[in-house]
């Protein structure tokens, strides 16, 4: 078997003993029932990703922000010039980015991982060089990468996650460097959504209206590109579920990016070893959209750590079925919405570790004074 077949096979259901063990202690903590909201499901949840209840500390937690070019940046979607992709990654490495201050207030390291950056970047401590190309080809004009490529890139997600747990991490954050890469989260989400090209396409890192509309015609094109490609197109023009059904790869390799494919990896690697990964904004929606497309049960180790202001992330979020942590309308990427999120999933756990029962803290139940529940 190959490592993205093994991978994908190491993936277990959530631990439901686990999971009833994390409700039941819930319900016996010195709170109200259901009084953290959102959050005990989260704990829940975590349980189950861990076998455990309660389940560890999400710490140490390694943010892991995968670069890489994109070809489309030709089709103007962005203006900004494709060398500050390898500009930030230099400045990731001297900690002078958003994600460096977001992870030392947070306590995570960040690793960079070069996928696919167009030029070659000098040797530095924290970069993983994993190039499997000098960037994609233009998604308007052909397959985004070859089906190795897209293969390789995944493989490598897949084994940086491997690596990071290996090292101690008990959570994995997603990060993304990619010029333009907006564009081919864009084009992923409406085609294994099926929401409209329009509804998913937004302004990036800030564009003006005219980028904006020449930005919704570059995805049009590639989808309609993408589908004369796949397998199963029968000629007509439409909607995107001929995308969405084709094979999760294929898929990735005619509209994805390298950094998405990493990403994607990255998922199934964490899922595959038990240890949930928190997921950044559109561009990690974007590739967990096609790692749950390769394996639905990788959605339930994936903690949405935030939406972002990119309407496509919500569309993600939904499809998914993930509630974000926070949304305070960021659109950074580098992992920054995950990173500022890690405390909360911390908060979690923690509520699982330290709080008294009733019974031990000699608190009165309501439940205990009326048997009934009322
Ligand atoms: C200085 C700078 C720092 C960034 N950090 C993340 N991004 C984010 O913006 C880019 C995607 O937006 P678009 O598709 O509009 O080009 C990605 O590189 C993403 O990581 C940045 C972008 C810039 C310019
Ligand atoms: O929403 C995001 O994650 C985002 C938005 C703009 C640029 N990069 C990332």
């Amino acid at each position: 078997m190959d490592l993205i077949a093994e991978t994908i096979a190491a993936i277990r259901p959530l631990d439901e003993t686990a999971m009833r063990a994390a409700r039941d202690r819930h319900d016996r903590l010195t709170k109200p029932r259901g009084s953290l909201g959102a959050l005990e499901e989260l704990g829940v949840r975590l349980s189950g990703v861990a076998g455990a209840c309660p389940p560890p500390l999400p710490a140490p937690a390694a943010v892991a922000v995968f670069a890489g070019d994109h070809g489309v940046h030709a089709q103007g979607v962005t203006p900004w010039p494709q060398e500050v992709t390898a500009q930030m990654v230099q400045n990731f490495l001297a900690g002078g980015a958003v994600v460096n201050a977001f992870a030392r207030q947070a306590g995570a390291e960040v690793t960079v991982v070069d996928v696919g950056v167009a030029t070659e970047l000098p040797p530095a401590p924290g970069l993983l060089v994993r190039k499997v190309a000098n960037g994609t080809a233009d998604i308007t004009q052909g397959p985004a990468m070859t089906a190795d490529e897209a293969r390789r890139a995944v493989e490598v997600g897949i084994e940086v996650a491997r690596d990071l747990v290996a090292a101690g991490n008990r959570c994995l954050i997603t990060g993304d460097m990619g010029i333009a890469n907006t564009t081919p989260s864009a084009a992923l989400i409406a085609a294994f959504t099926g929401r409209s090209v329009e509804g998913v396409t937004g302004y990036g890192t800030g564009i003006d209206d005219i980028t904006h509309a020449r930005k919704i015609k570059v995805v049009h094109t590639a989808l309609a590109r993408a589908r004369t490609e796949l397998p199963g197109h029968d000629g007509s023009d439409g909607a995107d579920p001929r995308v969405a059904s084709a094979e999760p790869l294929a898929v990735l390799a005619q509209i994805g990016g390298l950094e998405h494919a990493a990403i994607a990896g990255f998922i199934l690697g964490a899922a595959a070893q038990g240890v949930p990964v928190l997921l950044d904004g559109v561009i990690a929606g974007a590739a967990a959209l096609v790692a749950a497309a390769l394996a639905r049960g990788a959605r339930d180790y994936c903690v949405a750590g935030h939406r972002s202001a990119e309407p496509g992330h919500a569309a993600a979020l939904w499809f998914l079925e993930l509630r974000p942590l926070i949304d305070l309308e960021m659109r950074l990427g580098e992992g920054t919405g995950a990173v500022l999120a890690l405390p909360i999933v911390s908060s979690a756990v923690r509520v699982l570790h330290e709080v008294a029962t009733f019974d031990s803290a000699g608190v009165a139940d309501k439940d205990a004074a009326s048997p009934d529940g009322t």
